[in-house]
């Protein structure tokens, strides 16, 4: 049998964009795999274009040039509406600072993406209801965010991400507002939708401890990505 196509296929990808008279071109020719049930990092300075990629992945944003494939779908190819509605139900997006609407519970902001979909109110109740499960609060979903801790807001932020059970999670500085602690337990989360649920995941950080809790470690450099040589166990054997 052949080998199971990547989830996500970029190929000779381009993004420029342009200031005044000025042309920044963030991303040249750049390619990228990334598997089924992988657990992805990005990395890179400032400005080297880490969110402008997990956008144009996750449909928010189009190429300059380039292909991208996810799942079935050429994504590229798509139009401005025809993204929308492919993101509802295939893309799953985590948040720096959880952007949780403040006068709705913990229920009502997971519910939210399933408001987009054809579904009654009692499928809706069951997948709310399994997302916080999964996350584990169920016996947080009545408050508000402003009850819970940054911790907590962001398990929120998951179960929204998963509620519609997308294939794909893209997560944008998930731990960069959260405690040692906090930012601990919410990669555990994360590996464990990847281990239980097969998700792929791609992670924007800053962080080199939460990189590492990925499988693969991609640095940006110079609009293309270049293996994290720093991770590589064959170059950090210990003397
Ligand atoms: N909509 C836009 N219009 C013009 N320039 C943009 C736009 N979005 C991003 N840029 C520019 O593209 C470059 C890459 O930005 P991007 O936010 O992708 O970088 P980043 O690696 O995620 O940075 P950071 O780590 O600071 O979040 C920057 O020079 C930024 O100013």
């Amino acid at each position: 049998m052949p080998p199971e196509q990547p989830l996500v296929q970029v190929r000779n990808l381009y993004k420029s964009f342009s200031r005044g008279s000025e042309t920044i071109d963030v991303l040249q020719d750049l390619n990228l795999d990334v598997g089924h049930a992988e657990f992805l990092a990005l990395m890179g300075p400032s400005g080297s274009g880490k969110t402008t990629l997990l956008n144009l992945i996750a449909g928010l944003d189009q190429p300059t040039s380039g292909t991208i494939i996810v799942g079935d779908q050429v994504i590229s190819e798509m139009s401005e509406s025809e993204l929308a509605r492919w993101r509802t139900r295939h893309v799953g997006f985590v948040f720096q600072f959880y952007y949780l609407l403040p006068v709705l519970t913990a229920y009502e902001n997971v519910e939210l993406p399933l408001l987009l979909l054809p579904l009654s109110r009692q499928q809706r109740r069951k997948q709310v209801e399994t997302a916080l499960d999964l996350v584990g609060l169920s016996n947080r979903m009545h408050h508000r965010p402003g009850q819970l801790s940054g911790g907590q807001q962001q398990r929120v932020g998951i179960a929204r991400a998963i509620v519609t059970d997308p294939e794909l999670i893209v997560a944008d500085e998930p731990t960069g507002d959260l405690d040692t602690r906090s930012a601990h337990e919410i990669l555990t989360l994360l590996e464990t939708l990847r281990a239980q649920l097969g998700k792929t995941i791609i992670m924007v950080t800053h962080d080199p401890k939460a990189a590492a809790r990925a499988q693969r470690v991609l640095h940006l450099e110079k609009g293309q990505l270049v293996l994290d040589t720093a991770a590589s166990p064959l170059l950090t054997a210990e003397a």
